[in-house]
Parts: structure tokens; C-alpha cells; sequence
């Protein structure tokens, strides 16, 4: 059976779990290869090339891109680097080798950096130059992680092949799915097991169109090409029924399976199982996924397929997001008067906002956005045509289920927020019903998630 797999950043920084647990665990012999890993940057690594994606401290990159010295900073992520191939070395990992390679990729990397900073100074199409340098960068991260496996394995007496993607030195124009049918056309799958780097070097600029996570759309991509039996996403937690941090691991069981638009709901809300860009070629093409623990290799995961409908009532999943903000436009000519959504809706296009909640009465309708989202011009814009608009910032909490829906459950979860003297700002469930919905206040999130949890969980 044919497997693509992708193992994230912090699974990979538990790299003698990764190589017992997902590429040993239970295999043998010929039962090792058939298996494409695409693998992500050593924790924290993209962070201190690029910047850190939650606190947003400058790395490498942005020092580039702010016209500051950015050699020292280049020289302390191989240094970074080395200090992880030490790390490493217990593992079998060739010190000498490795740190070689850092040394000869590094050094590629500042020779065509030192030339973008040249180019720079001239004025002349710095975007496209700064995008440039953010790819290289990028780059640097998954060539190092997949080529420390790749060689530990081999060590290991495992033919591994290293899979470079991300062709630091390969000028050819190829985007990123001729680059992959390119770089497979002479595998032998059935003999190998691939490691490839999660990041992949196209003409279309994989970070100018998903940016940081980039991991998840190479592994996608690569699923698309080889079209396996199952593509599998090694994390370090399970998908469970709910947030274990929120309401206590004892009161969450890992989700068994369930279908790819459950998978895009939970994105709505932030919890990507998978990234939305990512999932679509999969469930397109058919393809299953798995989403499974690195630390408990033994447990299945869970299976997320296109049709699946539980074959039971039950709700999936309980999750939700407290970084939301409801936007509240009132007019007292709304009512009967066709065309007031349209110009809600075509202010909220003009300024490139997507909402993830709406409900109408006679003269006013409730959208709610991400709180990062909200732009002053759209309110300005929509204050010019309606005579109050208002924003709240709000938490969403969310029931989720294939096949939910039954007499009461509304009940027993709007009672069980009532118990936790939970006001409901707003309440939606679309026709489906496979996502319904409660608005409450932002600081009663938790509350909620814990009373839903309780309630229907
Ligand atoms: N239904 C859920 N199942 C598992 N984890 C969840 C769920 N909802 C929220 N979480 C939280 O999401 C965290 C992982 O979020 P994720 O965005 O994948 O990683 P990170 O934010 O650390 O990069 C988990 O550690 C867990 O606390
Ligand atoms: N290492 C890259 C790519 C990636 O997808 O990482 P992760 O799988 O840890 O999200 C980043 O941090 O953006």
C-alpha cells in the first residue's frame, strides 16, 4: 500500500520517535518502503529564518527585508543547525557529513542573498526580489530535516531517499507539481522510502501563495501526483472530540472518522486538522486521510474520507475560536427593502473580508469575522448606507457532526450553556446541520466549550 505522510515541525524535533514510532513502528523488510514522508523543518527553525509565526520576532528574513544586517543571523541558524546534527548524532547521525552540508547549503543560500541585497539597493522590483529571498530562506529549514533523516536512516541500513524539492541549486522554471513528477519519475517506490522536503520550489512561489505551513501543500501536492491509498498527517496530539486543553484529556476521546467537511469546519474555526488549500486535492481526488498521534503509534488516528456519515447520531466534534468579532448593521428601512444584504456583502468584497457566521431579522444583520479581519473602511463604508453599525468582540463555539441532527440536541445544548449561566448572543445552524453554531461572550469561551463538552460531548 502505497502511503504519502507528512511529519510536522515539533513531531520532527522528536526525531527518535519519528524513526521508532512512524517509519519503524511494525515494518520489516520490503514492508519499510512504498511510503513518501514529507517532512517539516526542525521546530522552530523556519521561525528563526523567516519569523516567529506566533510572537512575530524578526528571523533571518526580516532583517533582510528591513535593510538590516542579516549575516550574523544567517551565521546563528547554522550554527542552530549544527548544534541539531549534535543533537542528532546519538541517533546515527554522520556529524562530519551533516554538518558539511549545512555549511555548502548556507553558504549558497548568502551567496544568493548577498546578490538580493545588491539587487535591493537598486529600487528595481523589490517585492519580487524580497519573495525571492523568502523562498531561499524558506527553503533552508526542510532541506535540512529531510536530508538529517534521510541520512540517519541509510545509516540504519534503510534505503532512503532523499527527495530535494526545494533545488536550491536547479535554475529550471518548473512549478510545483512538474517539479515533483519530475523528481519521482525515477523512483522506484516499491525499493525505497522517500524523504522529501516540505518545501518545494515552483515558478508560482509556494510561499506567495500559502506562506508559512507551506509542509502541508507539498505533502498535498505530492498525494495529487502518486495518488496514494492513504496520506497520513503525523501530529503531536489526536483530533479529539474536543479542545483536551480546555476541558481535560480524561473528557475527550480521539475522533475515529469522520468526512472532509467537518475537517473544513474545524478550519473555520481555526483547528486545522488540515489545511483547507490542502484537504480540496485530497478529497478531489478521493484520496483518504489519517490524521495520527506520533506518540502513540499504535492508536489509528483519525480517518477522514469524502462521504463518510457516522452511523450513529452523535456530535463529532465540540470546538470553537474566542479571537471573533460580531458586526452589527441595523436600519429601520432594511426590512423589505431588497438589496440591503447585497451592499452588506459587497462592502465586505470591496475589502477582501470573509465572514464565518450571518443571521438577518426585519432590520438588521449579524456577521461575524475574525477580530484580525476587521478593517475601520469597511465600517466607515457600511456606516455611510446604514444608521447604526456595531462591533462586539465574541467567542464562537461550535457542535460538529456527519450525522448530528435529532430532536433536542438544540435543547440539551442551549440548557447546558444556560446551566453555566451562558447567555447566547446568537445561535445558526444551516441546512445540513453538520455545524451549529452559538455566539456568546468572548470571556465565557472556555465556559462554554466545558458546558457543550458536558451537555452533548
Ligand atoms: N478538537 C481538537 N482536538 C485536538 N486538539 C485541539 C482541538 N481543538 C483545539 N485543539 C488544540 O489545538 C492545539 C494544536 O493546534 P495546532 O494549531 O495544530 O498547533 P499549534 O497551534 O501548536 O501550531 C492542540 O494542542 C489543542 O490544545
Ligand atoms: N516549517 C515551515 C513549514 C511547515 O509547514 O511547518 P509545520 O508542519 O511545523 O507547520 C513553517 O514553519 O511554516
Amino acid at each position: 500500500m502505497l502511503t504519502v505522510e507528512k511529519i510536522g515541525g515539533t513531531s520532527m524535533s522528536a526525531l527518535h520517535q519519528v524513526i521508532d514510532n512512524i517509519v519503524l513502528y511494525n515494518k520489516t523488510g520490503a514492508e519499510l518502503y512504498n511510503r513518501v514522508f514529507v517532512v517539516s523543518a526542525f521546530s522552530g527553525v523556519t521561525n528563526i529564518l523567516l519569523e516567529n509565526k506566533k510572537t512575530k520576532a524578526p528571523g533571518v528574513y526580516q532583517k533582510l527585508a528591513a535593510h538590516e544586517d542579516f549575516r550574523a543571523e544567517l551565521n546563528a541558524v547554522g550554527q542552530h543547525l549544527k548544534e541539531l546534527n549534535k543533537q542528532y548524532e546519538p541517533l546515527g547521525l554522520n556529524l562530519v557529513q551533516a554538518d558539511a552540508m549545512v555549511d555548502t547549503t548556507m553558504q549558497t543560500a548568502l551567496n544568493y542573498l548577498e546578490g538580493a541585497v545588491t539587487m535591493l539597493a537598486s529600487g528595481y522590483l523589490n517585492e519580487g526580489i524580497l519573495l525571492a529571498a523568502r523562498e531561499i530562506l524558506a527553503s533552508l529549514g526542510e532541506t535540512h530535516s529531510a536530508y538529517v533523516l534521510s541520512s540517519i536512516l541509510k545509516q540504519k541500513g534503510i534505503n532512503a531517499h532523499f527527495l530535494d524539492l526545494a533545488g536550491l541549486t536547479d535554475a529550471r522554471a518548473l512549478t510545483i507539481s512538474e517539479r515533483i513528477k519530475d523528481a519521482f519519475s525515477t523512483i522506484d517506490l516499491n525499493s525505497c522510502v522517500v524523504i522529501a522536503t516540505g518545501y518545494a520550489k515552483g515558478t508560482e512561489g509556494i510561499m506567495r501563495e500559502f506562506d508559512r505551513g507551506y509542509s502541508e501543500v507539498t505533502f498535498s501536492k505530492i498525494a495529487e501526483v502518486l495518488k496514494p491509498q492513504e496520506a497520513i498527517i503525523h501530529k503531536e496530539y489526536h483530533l479529539s472530540t474536543a479542545d483536551p486543553g480546555l476541558v481535560g484529556i480524561e473528557n475527550v476521546r480521539p475522533v475515529g472518522h469522520t468526512n472532509y467537511d467537518i475537517a473544513d469546519q474545524l478550519a473555520d474555526v481555526g483547528m486545522e486538522a488540515i489545511h483547507p488549500k490542502a484537504a480540496k486535492p485530497l478529497e478531489m481526488a478521493g484520496i483518504h486521510l489519517r490524521i495520527k498521534n506520533t506518540f502513540e503509534p499504535e492508536h489509528p488516528g483519525t480517518l477522514i474520507t469524502k462521504g463518510y456519515v457516522s452511523n450513529i447520531k452523535r456530535v463529532e466534534v465540540i470546538t470553537g475560536t474566542d479571537k471573533q468579532l460580531m458586526v452589527d448593521i441595523y436600519d429601520p428601512l432594511m426590512t423589505g427593502n431588497v438589496g440591503s444584504d447585497l451592499r452588506i456583502m459587497q462592502a465586505f468584497y470591496n475589502h477582501g473580508i470573509s465572514y464565518t457566521y450571518k443571521v438577518t431579522s426585519a432590520n438588521s444583520i449579524s456577521i461575524v469575522i475574525w477580530e484580525n479581519d476587521l478593517k475601520q473602511e469597511l465600517i466607515d463604508e457600511l456606516q455611510q448606507n446604514f444608521e447604526r453599525v456595531t462591533t462586539e468582540p465574541v467567542a464562537m463555539v461550535c457542535l460538529l457532526g456527519s450525522n448530528m441532527d435529532q430532536p433536542g440536541l438544540l435543547a440539551k445544548s442551549a440548557a447546558g450553556l444556560a446551566k453555566a449561566d451562558i447567555n447566547i448572543l446568537s445561535a445558526g445552524v444551516a441546512k445540513g446541520k453538520v455545524n451549529i453554531q452559538f455566539v456568546v461572550a468572548k470571556d465565557q469561551f472556555k465556559a462554554a466549550i466545558i458546558a457543550l463538552n458536558q451537555a452533548v460531548g
